[in-house]
């Protein structure tokens, strides 16, 4: 079994991560309850920054929220000294309240409302990252009324295809975000953008996609970014002084999946990226990076308690645990796939295959098909890793089931960082039609 990284088995023969028995966590907090292992947290953060210090690369490390947010999550964020990346009114109010500062904040999305502009431009955020026409459009128009001026990042789509599932390939020119380089509307937005005395254009930003375990794509993007950067040097005398190479470091969810370390996606993009500036004799931009899963993904694990069993006799054994697609929908959405272990028995050898079914009302609702587990019982307890991205990020009330809690260990302390939701929680928003309604 492979362990992240301070998960270990203990001497009770339990799954202990942080320093802490995650039986003992699983009554303390209940299951299913997400777990984060902090020290991993730091150490990818720290990772990430040395390797440009390393480099002597002037940079920006900006985590992408969207792959967990919630207070503390920003608050430890923020305590490594990284940037923050938001894609929506609801991420950018969290960073607000942890209060996160505001001139390390990138604001992302390829629709961005009129209200999310303003509340972005009244807090003064680092760096609204332009999608579209209609954005800069609705973007100019807001300042003005504001009478206000932002700086931003122009999104490109470079014509890359990266090789990962294709609901999170998003470089391609057939995608819904970005300015496409190759047909002319990149360097119109420019053009727009450069008029304007609202915005301050700092750069270019492109991602191409998520989960990605080479660095040829990355690659392909600077080089075809820089083409037209040495175009526009002389048509528009624009310079970009920021180069955001979005995320999307892919990283070992089962051994199917061979991410290389973080350093070496930064160094051979790094690498490339002097190689192109030398080639247009151009200065080096500021590099900003926006990774999420690998920051995250895995250092979080999900605890559940097994339940019921369902054998269909020669062909496979069920297994369900007190969870699933409403606090994973990865695997019903991406066939993603997970390792795990019984954290109550981790050192059992004697396997069965079981599949492990999760609780909703829907047959793709499976966690993980075909698993060796040491026959799974009710009231053991299951422990699915690398569900730090886009577990509780995705997670949804279907069947009313309540979120589960979000739990950070380190150095063996325990802090609830999100509490578990109650029914009360669930039907909070609910209006009887018994009752008048006054709007
Ligand atoms: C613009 C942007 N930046 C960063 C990320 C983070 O990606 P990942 O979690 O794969 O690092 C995403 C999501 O794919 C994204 O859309
Ligand atoms: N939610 C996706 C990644 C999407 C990235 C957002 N641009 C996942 O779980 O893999």
């Amino acid at each position: 079994m492979y362990f992240h990284g301070t998960s270990k088995v203990n001497a009770r023969g339990h799954l202990e991560i942080g320093g802490l028995d995650t039986v003992e966590l699983a009554e303390q907090f209940g299951t299913p309850l997400y777990v984060y292992d902090v020290a991993l947290i730091r150490e990818r953060a720290r990772g990430f920054k040395q390797t440009f210090e390393n480099l002597g690369v002037t940079a920006q490390v900006a985590y992408a929220s969207k792959a967990f947010s919630s207070i503390g999550m920003v608050q430890l964020v923020d305590e490594e000294g990284l940037s923050l990346d938001v894609v929506s009114g609801g991420e950018l109010y969290t960073a607000i309240a942890a209060k996160f500062p505001v001139e390390r904040i990138h604001f992302h999305g390829n629709n961005k409302s009129k209200e999310e502009l303003e509340m972005a431009l009244k807090y003064k955020i680092g760096c609204i990252v332009v999608d579209n026409f209609y954005e800069l459009e609705l973007l100019e128009s807001v300042c003005e009324s504001m009478d206000t001026n932002t700086k931003i990042l122009l999104r490109v789509t470079p014509g890359v295809e990266a090789h990962t599932h294709e609901y999170i390939t998003t470089g391609q020119a057939d995608s819904k975000f970005g300015f496409d380089l190759q047909n002319g509307q990149a360097e119109k937005a420019l053009t727009i953008a450069l008029a304007s005395s609202r915005m301050e254009v700092l750069g270019l930003h492109c991602h191409i996609g998520s989960q990605i375990f080479e660095t040829a794509g990355f690659l392909i993007a600077a080089q075809k970014i820089f083409e037209k950067l040495n175009e526009w040097k002389e048509s528009l005398a624009f310079e970009s002084e920021v180069l955001n190479l979005g995320g999307g470091f892919g990283i070992r969810y089962t051994n199917e999946d061979q991410p290389l370390p973080a350093a070496q996606y930064v160094a051979e993009i790094i690498e490339e990226v002097q190689k192109q500036v030398e080639k247009y004799a151009m200065n080096m931009p500021e590099i900003w990076i926006e990774p999420g899963r690998s920051l995250v993904g895995d250092a979080g694990t999900t605890l559940y308690k097994v339940g019921s069993r369902k054998e269909v006799p020669n062909i496979r054994q069920y297994v369900a645990v007190d969870g699933g697609m409403s606090d994973n929908i990865r695997p019903a959405l991406y066939q993603a796939k997970y390792e795990a272990v019984l954290a109550n028995r981790a050192l059992e050898t004697t396997c069965e295959t079981v599949s492990i079914a999760g609780k909703c009302c829907e047959s793709g609702d499976m966690l993980i098909w075909d698993i060796p587990l040491p026959k799974p019982g009710s009231d053991d307890l299951l422990a699915v890793f690398c569900t730090g991205a886009y577990g509780y990020a995705m997670a949804n009330n279907y069947n009313r089931i309540p979120r589960p809690p979000v739990v950070f260990v380190e150095n063996g302390q325990a802090k609830l960082v999100v509490k578990r939701e109650t029914y009360e929680d669930l039907i909070r928003m609910d209006l009887s039609i018994k009752e008048k309604i006054n709007n």
